[in-house]
């Protein structure tokens, strides 16, 4: 935890023209620190005044100050003691790139998935009025992720709870593409509307009158004059919520005003804040979806730094499925909010009518496919891993136990890297391992996810929910080569790769065969590809039994209840005398760094495979050894005799 002096205390004595320089300064920090480190650009250029403004209002000391997401929440850093440390940020051992309680106090609630500030800040109120203490909860949150579940559901019990949430609204039209869905219309129309605009003239004039004529004034006016000032009649008066805006997120004047003004209410409002994503950047803000989550970049021109020949899964993905829609006209793809991350761009723009992007909405979409299975069609959910989290219940019970057929194409699973513990996709296997009826495959190379894309589309009678799960890694590889190279594979085998010299068998699936082939080629073991998580290929496993005195299973994801738990379990239903070793990832969260130092933490890159497989020859060697010498000592003792 750092120990340097928050900056949010020495920005109070500002003056505007300080200000604005010093916007100018954290705008070309982060601009540096993220070109080098990665991270999330766009949006945290459009915060910047926001977070200056709210934090000479508001004092992280006094009040509670919860942010969404957390990925345009570098300001917030830079003010509360981490100006020196944003340097580190996102590398191995240095700050988060999100919200994190261990590493500061300010950050109240940590953070990464979207929704979570709404509930977690009316949990955190009714536990302060408990304790009878009284603070202003401040939370400020994104319109994309306004539109999640969560926050949904929890501003639908705002009025019941009594709630007095400060909620700003910071609304830049974009989740991390275009926003979508009814509640991004009505902000664009309350950001437009030639009615509010000339309201919003009124209000400075009208607060300043508020403010000499003081507090008590102020709190009289609240119920009838206050509407014609805080633009009632919305849809956010309907769930108890004073609405004040639109207000300029880029004029810390204006927004101070206006956060002074509410702050002396014991009333709950949402402050509908307008910034512009990707602000003071022009490459960020002609493309801020480009730029809303970027690897190492140039932060002049804001071109990638990476090498041209590397291809990631997502990318094939996405245009093999636009390749096989071409010939199935029943394949829909869904996306919650994220069409670039996951590929979908190409499938978007070539079939619109069976393309769907449903806002920041992951159970809605699974049961939404499920819906769209139910009559014929053959929908895909494109997710990451770590979201797909949020449906589990519809995983269940909407879709494996009426055993429909919807195809999850699960991206970023296993270690992501930077963004880290929030982002990590380690338990999906675990997750949809338990549930009956669920098929899971993970793909060893780009040309196998292909393949396996190709194979279940065009030739494969469903009769349940299949994922596909594939990590955040890109490879060499040709598009239109693995395009035209798809052929069809037996999804359900597994896939002998090396007849051994020793009778140990290595099991490993999707992105760890290929490190675990380079180390059973080493040391002349037995190696599969295990393309299929669930249901295991009984059928080589009897045979791996029967063969080998060690197994050992290799996978990219969480121990328990992953897949060698699974073959741990066969193992022992056909009393299996051999040695069985799981590597995987430890019972516990994973930090941030580069994708490979994370995966060496978890001893499952070359040398960690390696040091782990070696140790366990070894002392097979040792036992098989002793049981030949224990052997030789008794023939020896009897000879003696
Ligand atoms: C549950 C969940 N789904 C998806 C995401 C990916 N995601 C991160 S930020 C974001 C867009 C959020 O939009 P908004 O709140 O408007 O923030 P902005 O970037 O526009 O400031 C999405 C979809 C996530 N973090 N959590
Ligand atoms: C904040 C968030 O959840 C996304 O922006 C995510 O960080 C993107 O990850 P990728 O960079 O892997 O697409
Ligand atoms: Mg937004």
């Amino acid at each position: 935890m750092s120990n340097q002096e928050p900056l949010f205390k020495k920005i109070k004595n500002y003056s505007y023209q300080e200000l604005k320089v010093f916007a100018g300064e954290i705008r070309d920090y982060i601009k540096t620190v993220v070109s080098k480190n990665t991270g999330h650009l766009s949006s945290n250029l459009g915060t910047v005044e926001l977070t200056l403004a709210l934090y000479r209002i508001f004092d992280p000391d006094e009040d509670i100050i919860i942010w969404d997401t957390g990925h345009q929440a570098y300001t917030h850093k830079l003010l509360t003691g981490r100006y020196n440390e944003f340097e580190t940020l996102r590398q191995k051992g240095g700050i988060s790139g999100f919200l994190k309680r261990d590493e500061s106090v300010y950050d109240v609630f940590g953070a990464g998935h979207v929704g979570t500030s709404i509930p977690a800040a009316l949990g955190i109120e009714k536990a302060i009025s408990m304790a009878n203490e009284k603070k202003n909860i401040v939370v400020v949150i994104g319109d994309g992720a306004l539109t999640s579940g969560i926050s949904l559901e929890a501003i639908n019990q705002l009025k019941q709870l009594g709630s007095k949430l400060k909620i700003v609204l910071n609304d830049n039209a974009m989740s991390i593409s275009k926003n979508v869905g009814a509640l991004s219309m009505t902000l664009t129309d309350l950001r437009l509307n030639p009615v509010y605009r000339e309201i919003k003239g009124d209000i400075k004039g009208t607060l300043e009158t508020m403010h000499m004529k003081g507090l008590e004034h102020l709190l009289s006016r609240i119920k009838d004059g206050i509407k014609h000032t805080f633009l009632g009649d919305n849809v956010f008066e309907d769930f108890g919520l004073n609405y004040v805006g639109p207000v300029d997120g880029h004029s810390i004047k204006e927004m101070e005003e206006i956060f002074k003004t509410i702050k002396e209410f014991n009333e709950p409002f949402i402050i509908h804040v307008v910034t512009q994503k990707g602000r003071g950047l022009e490459y960020a803000e002609k493309d801020p979806a480009k730029f809303h989550s970027v690897s190492k970049i140039d932060p002049e021109t804001g071109e990638k730094i990476y090498n041209d020949s590397l291809i990631t899964y997502s990318k094939v993905f996405g245009n093999v499925v636009a390749k096989l829609a071409e010939k199935d006209t029943r394949i829909v793809a869904i996306t919650a909010a994220m069409p670039d991350g996951t590929g979908l761009t190409e499938f978007a723009r070539k079939f619109p009518g069976r393309f769907y992007d449903l806002g920041i909405t992951e159970q809605l979409c699974t049961t939404f496919a499920g819906g769209l299975s139910v009559k014929g069609a053959k929908p895909i959910f494109a997710v990451y891993s770590t979201f797909l989290q949020r449906a589990f219940d519809q995983i269940v019970h909407d879709i494996a136990l009426q055993k429909l057929p919807v195809i999850f194409a699960i991206d970023r699973a296993g270690i992501v890297g930077h963004d880290g513990a929030t982002h990590n996709g380690v338990f999906d296997i675990a997750y949809l391992n338990i549930i009956p009826n669920m098929k899971i495959l993970a793909p060893s190379s780009l040309q196998e996810l292909a393949n396996m894309f190709y194979s279940l589309l065009l030739y494969e009678e469903l009769d349940g929910p299949v994922a596909i799960r594939y990590p955040r890694q890109s490879e060499y590889g040709i598009l239109s080569e693995i395009i035209e190279n798809m052929s069809r594979i037996k999804l359900w085998k597994w896939e002998k790769l090396i007849n051994g010299k020793e009778k140990i068998a290595v099991l490993a699936t999707g992105s760890m065969v290929q490190p675990a082939r380079e180390v059973a080629a080493k040391y002349g073991l037995n190696m599969y590809n295990c393309r299929a998580i669930k249901p295991l290929d009984t059928e080589a496993l009897d045979a791996i039994l029967e063969e080998n005195n060690l197994i050992l299973t290799v996978e990219e994801g969480i121990k328990i209840g992953g897949f060698g738990t699974s073959i741990m379990l066969y193992a022992n239903s056909r009393n299996y005398s051999g040695k069985f070793h799981i590597m995987g990832i430890d019972d516990e969260f994973s930090e941030h760094g580069t994708r490979m130092e994370i995966l060496k933490d978890h001893g499952l890159d070359f040398e960690g495979l390696e040091s782990t497989i070696k140790k366990l020859r070894g002392e097979m060697n040792a036992y098989n050894h002793g049981i030949r010498k224990d052997r030789n000592n008794i023939t020896g003792h009897k000879l003696d005799r």
